[in-house]
């Protein structure tokens, strides 16, 4: 168990500088597992080393793998080939990462090895018969506590037989789980999704020479189909700077006058980049500079400036493409002038907590008027000035409720405290020293 760590935040003035925010945690966590399962080596460069992803290290090297950080900062993994995957000999503890356990779970069930998959408090809580129902129709078997939570132990098999599943919520990664375990089935596993969700495992898994192909049905409809059992090789990967930490300094530059903060080499693959779509339909002055293509990601440097903002309504099926954005969106509404609704928001009742209730709570506390709808929407009701703040917000073992509330105190007239800031360094290490660079005032309490 991790030791509470409250901070506080209050206001100061303008912004200004460069960071350059830690890198891609859906793209970190596929890096180590495609470079497990690939024949030679792979070297990561700009690794996210937040704990959700060394967990997933850890994990990898548990099944067989080398992965390790050099001096240069560059993790470098040594893979055992598809269908390599050893029997670990210990519990596979994925902390409190669902990206982990999901895709892992995924991984595993194709080889004939037996796993015990666990989590923190916050992970044993979450849904995993999203994924476990598909990969039994698939051949592998799972025995786990009812409702499908974690601890879960996976029998897996070599005999998995390849599936055509419809998603039936928007998720990335009940996808990745299914294409994932797909990868050591003979025959071709396909997926459909309504809703197009993020597309990093397809676009690493051409990177790593395996063929994955979409096409878009009658219906409108996306089918992702991988062609099982490809000689995967190690590659040379490059991660762009995550859009979703990104998110946290843009939001606290637009909401501080006078702030100019300058964020380069951020990941600006479509099926993420909703916040900033929304942002700037707000009014935001976000200027995207230098667009380029970095090993197969779209990137681009941000330059964000102190702007007002307008409250918008922000469509059901944009959330997949801001699904772990709206806590922070949420901060900027509450300082927007007039009300921002949010459409669609039911999978936030089941990340790393209930981020409906506890986005709302917050605010509430904070003297902000909200609204959660029957049909899982959030109506903030924003004055056009900076909510009076002055609470101490709960943050149930979230790392996003965490960094949102923290990036409201720097706006609000009275300091924000979080109850426990431990959680940040599951995917933003160093957030603290990063925003307090920039001008920001956290400290511990
Ligand atoms: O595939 C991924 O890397 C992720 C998918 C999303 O989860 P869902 O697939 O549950 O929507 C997102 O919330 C998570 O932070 C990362
Ligand atoms: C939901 C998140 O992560 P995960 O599902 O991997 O725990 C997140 O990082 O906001």
């Amino acid at each position: 168990m991790m030791q509470a760590k409250p901070l506080r935040s209050s206001s100061t003035g303008a912004l200004a500088g460069t960071v350059r925010v830690p890198g891609d945690k859906s793209i970190s966590h596929r890096s180590l597992m495609l470079g497990a399962v690939a024949v030679g080596e792979t070297v990561i460069h700009g690794l996210l080393e937040g704990e959700d992803v060394l967990h997933t290290a850890a994990a990898m090297r548990l099944l067989g793998a080398q992965a390790e950080r050099g001096a240069d900062g560059v993790w470098r993994v040594r893979g055992v080939g598809l269908g390599g995957l050893a029997e670990p000999a210990q519990v596979l503890d994925m902390g409190n990462s669902g990206t982990a356990a999901r895709l892992l779970i995924g991984l595993v069930a194709s080889h004939p090895i037996t796993c015990v998959f666990t989590g923190d408090a916050s992970l044993n809580k979450r849904p995993m018969a999203r994924v476990t129902n598909p990969l039994e129709q698939m051949g592998a078997r799972f025995v786990g506590r009812s409702g499908g939570r974690l601890p879960l132990t996976v029998v897996g098999s070599d005999q998995t037989v390849p599936i055509t599943y419809r998603l039936p919520v928007a998720s990335a990664q009940v996808k990745s789980a299914i294409i994932l375990c797909g990868l050591n089935t003979a025959g071709t596993t396909t997926v459909i999704e309504a809703e197009p969700t993020r597309d990093h495992t397809e676009l690493m898994l051409r990177h790593f020479g395996a063929t994955v192909t979409t096409e878009r049905l009658e219906d409108g409809a996306l089918a992702v189909s991988v062609v099982g059992q490809p000689e995967l090789t190690g590659r040379e990967i490059f991660v762009p700077a995550d859009p979703s930490s990104a998110a946290f300094p843009a939001v606290a530059a637009l909401l501080r006058p006078g702030s100019e903060v300058f964020l380069p080499g951020v990941g600006m693959n479509p099926r993420r980049t909703g916040l900033y779509d929304t942002l700037v339909e707000m009014g935001a002055d976000i200027a995207f500079e230098n667009r380029r293509d970095q090993a197969g990601e779209p990137v681009a440097d941000l330059r964000v400036k102190h702007s007002s903002l307008k409250g918008i309504v922000v469509p059901a099926d944009r959330a997949p493409s801001m699904i772990d954005e709206y806590p922070v969106l949420a901060a900027a509404a509450a300082c927007a002038e007039g009300t921002t609704v949010m459409l669609g928001l039911k999978e936030l009742r089941v990340k790393e907590s209930d981020r409906l209730a506890m986005v709302a709570d917050g605010l509430t506390k904070c003297g902000v008027k909200v609204e959660v709808g029957a049909d899982d929407s959030l109506t903030v009701h924003g004055t056009g000035k900076p909510p009076q703040g002055g609470a101490t917000v709960a943050t149930a073992m979230d790392h996003r409720i965490a960094m949102s509330f923290l990036v409201l105190g720097m706006a609000s007239a009275d300091p924000i405290h979080v109850d426990d800031g431990a959680f940040i360094d599951t995917s933003f290490p160093d957030f603290v020293g990063l925003m307090n660079g920039l001008g920001a005032n956290i400290k511990g309490i």
